[in-house]
């Protein structure tokens, strides 16, 4: 790819921000290097964190599970990795970095806001304004399990919960400074004799009557972060959030559809156009030339596709417990099973299983591939690969052109998968004028360039 031009593009000042999401369960981490290590020992924590500050990120990230995934009743074999509880977590976190913002998904469909409001507000006073609280719906029943009122919310419902869970959040983060007052249908606070406000919130979801225990920290409110594709969690996310976490990062054309959709979407809700930072998710791999980048891909891939693995990405597409198959075999003979859409799955149900299988046989049948094979070429992928040269050049673009604000990296190595990054990539990306050279601020808020809460 050619460089950009800086003085004909959109946006010729555009800057990168990176933060790093550190997964805990998952199958992407390749558990096979030597060097792959713990993913719930604070070690690996912390040197993820010191790592991704060194290399001037505004963000360590953390996603949240409060149940091992599970297909029927089967927990996969990798997902054994295990997830601390990322508030906890990002606590201690506060205590061996200085500068880089540190954010929990938290959902809104499980927890209560007079709870959680407090535990990111603390988290906030901790680390000296550097939260984040990334607002997640979660979209499957088998957490729902976890909980008296089981799966219990419907898609649409879930939105409605979050909506009136950030606003009773942010009532009680206003609630105890000068009095202040939040303004809602939903959510009403009163100034009292003092600092500290009551905050009272009856809505559909919450009848909430309580008294903030803490004050505001040094950047106002936590950076609201979001992660929800549909409509209905675009449209909350141009309402709401500071930030949206996406999986539209890979593919330039779908980037910039995916920015100006939520543009659209942020000018509806009647907020300036700088209101929104959009930080797709994505996988980097390095190589010292295309070619050496291009094998390691094909490793990685590999590594992270392990044979269950391969078995349990074509057994959602096939709705089918395919463990007992050969992965080395060739994809099931049989159709799918198509069942109705009982929302009991989420995001990881394939809407139209029949195509998608029609499609993958095909393609196997023409390059002679395994199941194995046809979900490392066909099944998600993940990220950008090439020299840090290349790869800067790709990123100034997405970034010069309004695609993306930047970049929520996973490494798919713990602890140490972000050093390539930071010591190959930022340089480029630095000397290209479209990365920081140092901190400027002290907050979140002030990494992003963001607007004090109002
Ligand atoms: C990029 C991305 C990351 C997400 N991360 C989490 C997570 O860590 N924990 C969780 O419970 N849900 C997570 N979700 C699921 C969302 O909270 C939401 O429930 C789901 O995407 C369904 O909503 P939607 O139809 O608006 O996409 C994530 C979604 C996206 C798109």
């Amino acid at each position: 790819m050619t460089r950009t031009d800086p003085h004909d593009v959109p946006r010729p000042d555009a800057r990168l921000h990176f933060g790093v999401f550190f997964q805990g369960v998952n199958h992407w981490t390749v558990w096979s290097h030597p060097e792959s290590g713990s993913q719930i020992d604070p070690a690996s924590f912390r040197r993820v964190a010191q790592t991704a500050e060194r290399g001037l990120f505004d963000a360590f990230f953390l996603g949240d599970g409060l149940r091992l995934r599970e297909t029927g009743g089967r927990i996969h074999e990798l997902d054994v990795a295990g997830r601390p509880d990322s508030l906890a977590q990002l606590s201690a976190l506060a205590a061996v970095t200085h500068r880089i913002g540190l954010v929990s998904t938290s959902n809104t469909t499980f927890n209560e806001p007079g709870d959680l409001a407090r535990r990111l507000a603390s988290l906030d006073l901790l680390s000296d304004g550097r939260a984040g609280w990334n607002v997640v719906t979660t979209d499957n029943a088998w957490t729902g399990a976890n909980f008296r009122r089981g799966g219990f919310l419907d898609h649409a419902d879930r939105y409605r919960r979050a909506e009136e869970f950030l606003t009773v959040a942010r009532a009680i983060w206003d609630g105890w400074a000068d009095g202040a007052v939040a303004d809602s249908a939903d959510a009403r606070a009163w100034s009292v004799p003092g600092s500290v406000g009551r905050v009272r919130a009856a809505g559909a979801q919450f009848d909430v009557d309580l008294v903030p225990t803490l004050p505001r920290s040094r950047q106002g409110h936590p950076v609201i972060f979001q992660a929800g594709d549909s409509p209905e969690g675009r449209d909350f996310a141009a309402r709401n959030a500071d930030v949206i976490f996406s999986a539209h990062g890979q593919d330039f054309d779908d980037a910039l559809a995916f920015a100006e959709d939520v543009r659209r979407r942020l000018r509806a809700a009647g907020r300036p156009q700088d209101a929104l930072r959009i930080l797709p998710g994505t996988e980097i791999v390095i190589g010292a030339t295309e070619k050496e980048a291009e094998e390691k891909a094909r490793w990685v891939r590999l590594e992270q596709v392990t044979p269950a693995t391969a078995l349990a990405v074509a057994g959602r597409v096939w709705n089918m417990d395919l463990s007992g198959r050969d992965p080395d075999g060739p994809l099931p003979a049989e159709d799918p099973v198509v069942v109705e859409d009982t929302g009991a799955f989420g995001s990881s149900r394939i809407a139209d299983p029949r195509t998608v299988a029609a499609e993958w046989r095909a393609k196997a049948e023409a390059n002679g591939w395994s199941l194995r094979e046809t979900v490392i070429a066909l099944g998600p992928q993940r990220g950008h690969v090439g020299t840090p040269s290349g790869l800067a050049d790709t990123f100034t673009r997405f970034a010069r052109h309004g695609a993306v604000d930047g970049f929520n990296i996973s490494p798919y190595l713990i602890p140490d998968g972000l050093d390539d990054i930071v010591d190959l990539l930022v340089p480029e990306l630095q000397e290209r004028g479209v990365y920081r050279t140092s901190y400027t601020g002290t907050t979140l808020r002030e990494h992003l360039g963001l607007r004090p809460p109002a």
